[in-house]
């Protein structure tokens, strides 16, 4: 069986640089990891790139003979992509062995882990493959430092959770970046009683039941925890 981890987050969130500091922290205890760009925007990597969907399709080459903006030109190469899972993909696989572990970094458009299906059909081959799959979701820690801004992290989060159902990790970036660690601290295991007063008294009394719905429906998925992690610092 091989192993996978599919690093999701909204653009911008870190996910190429936990990548990296990930690669090289298994590369100081000498464990053999290999990073996958499914970014078919990407340009620069601080990582051997093992496998990469720009082999199979670039961004800029559907942008130019498509004539689509930069989201509808990465949506035509992540559904090209899933065209492709039979033969593009599983010859790539048939590269590693048995007890491999492969890190995909993924592209940043929220539609992948809100409603498009490639993701979720990504990941069924993978298993299909043999694969023993987990998501882990990157969250920008600076979009955490309030109420309203925490459950619309953890609603994001979840919508990922609820699309892939995958074993999920969720992870706070650019630690280093937050000048109070408290405001971020409030929310690593928060009481719910306590976010739904902050959060009522932050809005409209209209949206009393459902903020106590939206805080319940937090509280049950226990999974919309976050980690932090300070990649800098890892990296350092
Ligand atoms: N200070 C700080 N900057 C970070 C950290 N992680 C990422 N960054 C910076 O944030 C920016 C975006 O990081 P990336 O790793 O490219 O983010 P991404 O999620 O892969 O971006 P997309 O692929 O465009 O969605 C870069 O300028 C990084 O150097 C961190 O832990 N601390």
């Amino acid at each position: 069986m091989g192993y996978a981890q599919l690093v999701i987050g909204p653009a911008g969130s870190g996910k190429s640089t936990y990548c990296s500091s990930l690669y090289q922290h298994c590369e100081t205890l000498g464990r053999s990891i290999h990073i996958v760009n499914l970014d078919p925007a990407a340009e620069n990597f601080d990582y051997p790139v093992a496998m990469d969907i720009r082999e199979l399709i670039s961004l800029d080459d559907v942008m130019e003979e498509l004539g689509l903006g930069p989201n509808g030109g990465l949506i035509y190469c992540m559904e090209h992509l899933e065209e492709n899972l039979d033969d593009w993909l599983t010859e790539e696989l048939d590269n590693y062995l048995d007890d491999d572990y492969l890190v995909f970094d993924c592209p940043g458009q929220i539609e992948l882990f809100s409603h498009v299906p490639v993701l979720r059909n990504f990941v069924e081959h993978l298993k299909h493959k043999n694969f023993n799959v987990c998501a882990v979701y990157l969250l920008d820690s600076q979009f955490i430092t309030d109420v309203t801004k925490y459950i619309s992290g953890c609603m994001a989060s979840l919508s990922a959770i609820v699309q892939l159902e995958l074993p999920h990790v969720n992870i706070l970036s650019k630690m280093d970046l937050v000048t109070n660690k408290r405001d971020v601290e409030n929310y690593l295991d928060p009481e719910p009683q306590h976010l739904l007063s902050e959060l009522n008294e932050r809005m409209a009394p209209q949206f009393k039941k459902l903020n106590k719905s939206l805080i319940e429906l937090v509280d049950e998925y226990s999974m919309v925890s976050f980690i932090p992690l300070d990649l800098r610092k890892e990296r350092r």
